[in-house]
């Protein structure tokens, strides 16, 4: 696919490594820009792979979900004490450590069902075409590491 668009969102979100062998086992968190990175054959009827605002739509609240929040392996013993103390603020790894190679797994596969029903949509201010595919997700970690999912 010779087109590519890419939009990245920031957001402060905090994990827990319960298989860490070091300080990555305690709560801690990363100021991380996560990296959507979109691609096509063919640009639309507007010279776009799609808006860079379609991504944002699409994808915008779901990330402000992740901002400001720990993301938990559900095996924490500690899980249910999280959950009821901070709601919708703890965001839930099915017995996986939240790594951020899993949270860029976890963000492709939500870009992916956004977009498709983005290209579903009739009369769009900002249309997604069919063709429109996610190419990979990329979440850093700190100012030297990131973790990147594709397929
Ligand atoms: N492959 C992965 N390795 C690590 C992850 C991860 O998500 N995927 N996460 C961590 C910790 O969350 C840690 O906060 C970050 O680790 P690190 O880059 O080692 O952080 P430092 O700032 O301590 O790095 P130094 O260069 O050693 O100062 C660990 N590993």
């Amino acid at each position: 696919m010779p087109y590519r668009i890419s939009k990245i969102f920031e957001i402060e979100n905090g994990h827990i490594l319960s298989k860490h062998p070091d300080n990555c086992r305690f709560p801690h968190g990363h100021s991380r820009m996560v990296e959507i990175v979109l691609a096509a054959d063919s640009l639309d009827s507007n010279d776009m792979v799609c808006d860079f605002k379609a991504i944002k739509e699409s994808l915008g609240a779901f990330l402000e979900s992740w901002d400001h929040a720990l993301c938990l392996n559900t095996a924490d013993p500690n899980f249910g004490f999280y959950q009821k103390t901070y709601g919708s603020r703890i965001i839930p790894f099915e017995k996986t450590d939240p790594t951020s190679e899993r949270m860029a797994k976890a963000i492709f596969d939500e870009v992916r069902a956004r977009l498709a029903e983005a290209s579903a949509a009739k009369g769009a201010r900002y249309p997604v075409a069919s063709g429109v595919r996610v190419e990979r997700v990329r979440v850093t970690e700190t100012s030297s590491t990131w973790a990147e999912y594709s397929e």
